[in-house]
């Protein structure tokens, strides 16, 4: 799903109203009605919510929660600001239907005192949405600061209030969500690690906006299950190995041939064809003990011709002098994209003259150290995602920028935020995962961006389900690997 600013968010509202010959103020009730149901599944029988509504539409959004909340007989109070000289049409309306049949639940933000604050088992916040320009003014720093000081649970319609679509902005007296209901499409702030503790857990909350065909958005795309079922290609029956590949995965040093195993392993799971391990010969008998399915070949036999195969190289190779003749060769040679991962990373970042070697199409995977290491210091992760596109186009690569929203970056420019994983990954090990298995996806004849955009959503979402089972802090990259079989289970099943 796109990834839209403020103007392609006002486009495509008027472009669902018309598409579906509905209003906004319908569009406006399907959204505030959305969230109610989302609060009502979630709230215990007795819970107070205040609702604090701003003067826009994301205010008209709150009473229309706030409305179904009282014809549902959940105890709610709605605060407005005393000044209504800038109403949008869309909240007067609301505004009347409310007052109409519950005009005693209606306040001013300035009845909204320390001593409520103590009272309240649920805050919605309403008061600013999409249309956020520049830091709060109008009063709204002090019923917020007021808001966060209270201990029930705090829940934003669409976005934090205070924090824009796409803005970088000072986080200063923003509203500090738990939990943040995204109405309808995706906002770039809310996908990146500088605004993640304003935002909360973000739940998505469809309202059946429709985008027309041809939107691109500068901003890129989420990779959801919609789109991983567009790349996801089943098996024939009578298909053989033949059919699916060889994957090359190369790595390992004595103190490191765990890495290579991992992206080995991870490999054999996600449905190449033959996997080998090429490693120095202290790897041997791990390799061939603890992954039987896969060929070993030791470094220093690997041949020329080889060359002719699909590679994923660096974990745990090693920075030494053999390691970076191996790859230059490997850079220089190669007939298809590669996928450089760790070490190989760190090499080409102590020889910056590799940069130019490497094939077009080829996938680096990066975490926002090996990155920096890369490419020099960054301040931000906007800030490194905007040198991965220079890289991306200048150099016709693949970048993935790892990290709990990993954005895969592309030579055409267009950007893709994963949206599967959780914090199960945050653990030596994770990244040699991904690498064999977006290894294994070359091998079968995935298209390199394809393979990378699929590999980051599967290997995030095993982290998921394996963390069903096993607890986030319990679960280590082996079993993300065994995961992988769930995770192909549920594609197979789409
Ligand atoms: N798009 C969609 O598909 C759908 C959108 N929907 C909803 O619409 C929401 C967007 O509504 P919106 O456009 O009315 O903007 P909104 O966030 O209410 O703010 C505007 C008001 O805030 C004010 N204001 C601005 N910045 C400020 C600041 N820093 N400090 C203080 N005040 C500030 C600004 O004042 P002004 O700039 O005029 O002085 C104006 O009064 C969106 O988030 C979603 O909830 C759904 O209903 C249906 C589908
Ligand atoms: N909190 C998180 N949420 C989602 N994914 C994460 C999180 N932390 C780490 N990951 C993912 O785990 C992997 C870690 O890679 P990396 O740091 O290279 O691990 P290693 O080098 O130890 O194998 C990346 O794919 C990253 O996106
Ligand atoms: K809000």
């Amino acid at each position: 799903m796109w990834i839209l600013s403020y103007q392609q968010l006002l486009d495509v509202e008027q472009f669902t109203a018309s598409q579906q010959s509905t209003t906004l103020s319908q569009l406006m009730e399907r959204a505030g009605r959305a969230c109610f149901e989302v609060l009502l599944r979630n709230i215990q029988p007795g819970c107070r919510v205040h609702v604090f509504c701003g003067s826009g539409n994301n205010g008209g959004d709150g009473l229309v929660v706030a409305r179904h909340l009282l014809e549902n007989e959940v105890p709610c109070f709605v605060y407005l600001n005393a000044d209504r000289t800038h109403c949008s049409d869309l909240f007067e309306e609301q505004l009347s239907l409310i007052q109409m049949d519950f005009p005693k639940f209606i306040m001013k933000w300035e009845d909204f005192t320390s001593e409520i604050t103590n009272s309240c088992d649920i805050l919605v916040d309403a008061l600013l949405g999409a249309g956020c320009t520049g830091p709060l003014r109008s009063g709204l720093q002090e019923i917020i600061f007021l808001m966060n000081q209270s201990q029930g649970i705090k829940v934003s319609l669409d976005l934090p209030s205070g924090l824009s679509v796409d803005a970088h902005m000072s986080v200063e007296g923003i509203f500090k969500a738990e939990y943040t209901l995204v109405l309808g499409a995706w906002k770039r702030n809310l996908l990146h690690p500088e605004y993640a503790e304003y935002c909360g857990t973000l739940i998505f909350v469809p309202i059946g906006l429709e985008f027309p065909e041809g939107l691109r958005s500068i901003y890129g795309c989420t990779v959801d299950t919609e789109s991983v079922r567009s790349i996801y290609r089943s098996r024939s029956n009578f298909s053989h190995k033949g059919d699916y590949g060889k994957s090359f995965l190369i790595g390992g040093s004595l103190s490191m041939c765990g890495a290579l195993l991992l992206a080995v392993r991870a490999s054999l799971r996600s449905g190449s064809g033959y996997t080998y391990a090429v490693g120095p010969d202290e790897c041997r008998v791990v390799l061939q003990t603890a992954a039987p399915e896969a060929i070993f070949l030791d470094k220093d036999d690997f041949e020329a011709d080889q060359v002719h195969q699909v590679f994923g190289i660096g974990p745990g190779m090693g920075t030494g002098a053999e390691s970076l003749a191996l790859l230059r060769h490997l850079l220089q040679n190669s007939c298809f994209p590669v996928v450089l991962d760790a070490d190989a990373l760190n090499l080409i970042g102590q020889n910056r003259e590799l940069m130019e070697l490497i094939p077009p199409m080829s996938i680096l995977t990066p975490h926002p150290k090996e990155f920096d290491r890369l490419f020099g210091l960054h301040a931000s992760s906007f800030a490194r995602l905007d040198t991965a596109l220079q890289i991306a186009k200048k150099n016709k690569i693949i970048v993935v920028v790892k990290g709990h929203r990993t954005q895969i970056v592309c030579p055409d420019g267009n950007i893709y935020y994963n949206l599967s994983g959780n914090a199960a990954l945050a653990k030596a090990g994770s990244g040699d995962v991904l690498t064999g298995v977006i290894t294994s996806l070359m091998a079968q004849n995935y298209d390199p961006i394809q393979a990378a955009v699929l590999g980051v959503w599967i290997h995030g979402r095993s982290a998921e389900l394996v963390s069903l089972t096993k607890g986030i802090e319990s679960v280590v990259a082996s079993d993300i690997i065994e995961g992988l079989c769930l995770v192909y289970s549920e594609l197979n099943a789409l």
